[in-house]
């Protein structure tokens, strides 16, 4: 058996059963950080993402700067899901020997940028060849805290709650798609910058995470950022939590740049939202009375907006999908799987 009978998921939880945590408070595997616990006041989060040339970026698709920033801003995202303040960071670095110095030189200021724009500092990394591979590889761990009783883990949700997304979903894989597709001629050239904008720069919500975090316990119940895509990724969220959801169809943000280019590219915008990945928006779940707080703040403090898109639902109830017209069908988990590439 390879590993692509498994896929990415089953794969983790067999090489990681059984593995033991250090403290009685520790998250180790299953969240978008580990939590860890020093005995100090705040908490140490821990992540690590990488982006390989070919399966998360192409140099004829983005700028070597753009590169940079987006190796880190997708670990960023990871610490922003926890509610956690970034810190540190340590680059490895995976080359070709053959990659010209100018691309890695772009690649680091892109990097060293997104690090100053979310005060994060560069302390190590590590340098290796590929050997005959000629694919770059940049990966980061990212090193982060968050306050003592903030953490927002994936686990947290309950029925009846809320979920909610932050921004719009979508538009990195409509961007994705303009590079990918031969007709985007009729695309306009405002909406082609946006998308691709969104996919080869993504921002990362750390400002709106720790503004979730600093609400009192029990109002945001879980929170995770959409990587895979929100089918994939809410069924993450539903399985950390024992629960169900209902996602209302109709409800989903979708930006105007997306609905113009799914016309464009004779496209169902909803499956890019549905199953596309690397938003790297925050889905979260809370309950119901805080909802209008937590809009309000999130408006005011960071302009992002906030779109309830269903709600938490029993286990028994599995995942679904409901239409405006009240017909309902299973929700499934499309989204990305390294190990089984679809896209
Ligand atoms: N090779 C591995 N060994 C141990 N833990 C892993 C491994 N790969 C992934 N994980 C853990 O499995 C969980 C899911 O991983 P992933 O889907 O990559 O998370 P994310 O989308 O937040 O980056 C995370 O908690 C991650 O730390
Ligand atoms: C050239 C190219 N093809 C396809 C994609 C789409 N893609 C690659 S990885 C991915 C999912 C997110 O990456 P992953 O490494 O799984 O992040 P994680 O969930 O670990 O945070 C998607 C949608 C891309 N970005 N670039
Ligand atoms: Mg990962």
């Amino acid at each position: 058996m390879d590993i692509s009978a498994l896929g990415e998921f089953e794969l983790i939880a067999r090489l990681t059963a059984g593995l033991a945590t250090r403290a009685a408070g520790d998250v180790g595997i299953g969240d978008d950080c580990a939590l860890l616990d020093l005995g100090s006041g705040d908490l140490l989060l821990a992540t690590c993402d990488c982006q390989v040339e070919g399966v998360h970026f192409t140099l004829q698709t983005s700028s070597p700067e753009h590169i940079g920033r987006k190796a880190l801003a997708i670990n960023l995202s990871d610490i922003a899901a926890m509610g956690g303040t970034p810190r540190y960071a340590l680059v490895s670095l995976l080359l070709p020997p053959h990659l010209s110095v100018d691309v890695l030189d772009g690649i680091y200021a892109g990097l060293r940028a997104e690090a100053q724009r979310f005060d994060t500092t560069i302390v190590g990394g590590n340098i290796a060849g590929t050997g005959a591979a000629q694919q770059l590889v940049i990966d980061i761990t990212l090193l982060g805290t968050v306050a003592r009783g903030h953490a927002i883990l994936r686990s947290g949700a309950r029925v009846g709650d809320l979920i909610c997304v932050t921004g719009s979903l979508g538009d990195s894989a409509a961007g994705l798609q303009t590079f990918l597709r031969p007709a985007t001629d009729a695309v306009l050239p405002h909406d082609l910058q946006a998308l691709r904008g969104r996919h080869t720069a993504p921002l990362p919500r750390v400002h709106e995470g720790q503004l979730l975090a600093s609400f009192k316990a029990g109002q945001i119940t879980a929170m995770l950022d959409i990587s895979d895509g929100l089918s994939g990724d809410l069924t993450h969220l539903c399985e950390r939590s024992g629960c169900g959801a209902r996602v209302d169809l109709a409800t989903i943000p979708l930006s105007t740049p997306l609905s113009h280019v799914a016309q464009a590219l004779q496209h169902d915008p909803l499956d890019w939202a549905l199953h596309g990945g690397e938003d790297y928006e925050l889905l979260f779940t809370l309950q119901l009375p805080s909802l209008d707080e937590v809009r309000t703040a999130l408006q005011e403090q960071c302009g992002t907006p906030l779109t309830v898109i269903g709600e938490i639902q029993p286990l028994s109830a599995g995942l679904t999908l409901a239409h405006s017209n009240g017909h309902t069908e299973p929700l499934h988990a499309h989204s990305w799987d390294h190990l089984k590439p679809k896209k």
